[in-house]
């Protein structure tokens, strides 16, 4: 497990490009048989990757947790953006299809992820936060998850909001979970931007096209800065920082959130016209 302390706004505004995606970037989070895993210090999220080919992938621990075993102190949302595949939790197991979110709460000891078929293998994403309750673990597919949709043709942003882990949908400690599919031919996510400094965010590109990229916005509102990522790339989003991307052609990303509150409606706008 890979471990990533927190920046200030003073020291990212000196940064350059390797520095930015050295802090702030997630790559190699999807590999074949393989969970990858990083520890961010905003919130202590950890955020992971799960791509089970031909074996089943048991959830490690970690010397870093002081924990005797993963979700002792721990809650865990875990969304699929592959083929179809299992996961198991204390004996109890939910099968996800593309699309589907998982919840587990504190004290699971033992999960493990499986792909139904090796062809076309499930991609797992997770984000886990510190937890100090059990709330029960719960599958719910995209239908059940409100979908919102926002934006317009004429403004390149017409996307649909899906929500799964918040105070209305699947409840948490803190973790708030989602994700959003842009429409063909919109390209800008959260556009007018936001900030939430009770909470940090991270992103999670999927299903962007071969040989397109998503430039992603991060910075203070009037200090930005740009990250160019690829398919299956992650990006930790300070609680201080905006958060929105533009892509060179439509995709799909998963926000996830945890702080001080699990209000999906707790943001402060950054409107277009006060952005540098
Ligand atoms: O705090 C909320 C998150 O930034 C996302 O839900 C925003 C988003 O998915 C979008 O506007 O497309
Ligand atoms: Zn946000």
């Amino acid at each position: 497990m890979e471990i990533r302390f927190q920046n200030s706004p003073k020291e990212t505004s000196a940064m350059n490009t390797a520095s930015l995606r050295e802090n702030f970037l997630v790559q190699h989070l999807v590999k074949d048989d393989s969970i990858q895993l990083v520890y961010s210090h905003y919130d202590r999220v950890i955020i992971g990757g799960v791509k089970p080919v031909n074996e089943k992938l048991v959830l490690p621990n970690h010397p870093e947790l002081r924990a005797d075993f993963f979700l002792q102190r721990r809650e865990i949302g875990i969304i699929n953006v592959g083929g179809a595949g299992s996961i198991s939790a204390d004996g109890e197991t939910f099968e996800l299809n593309k699309l589907d979110c998982l919840y587990l709460g504190k004290g699971m000891k033992e999960v493990s992820f499986s792909s139904n078929n090796a062809d076309d293998p499930a991609i797992y994403y997770l984000l886990s936060a510190p937890a100090h309750m059990n709330y029960p673990n719960r599958l719910l597919n995209k239908e059940e998850a409100s979908p919102a949709v926002m934006g317009a043709q004429e403004t390149s942003n017409h996307r649909t909001i899906y929500k799964y882990i918040h105070d209305a949908g699947i409840q948490s400690c803190q973790l708030v979970m989602g994700l959003t599919v842009l429409s063909e031919g919109s390209v800008w996510n959260t556009m007018p931007a936001h900030t939430h400094t009770r909470r940090m965010e991270a992103y999670f590109y999927f299903d962007v096209k071969p040989d397109q990229r998503v430039v992603h916005f991060m910075g203070e509102p009037k200090e930005t800065r740009h990250l160019i990522t690829n398919n299956h790339e992650a990006i930790i989003s300070p609680p201080w920082s905006i958060h929105s991307g533009c892509g060179t052609a439509d995709y799909a990303f998963i926000w996830g959130m945890a702080g001080e509150n699990y209000t999906y409606t707790d943001m402060d706008p950054a409107p277009i016209t006060e952005l540098l």
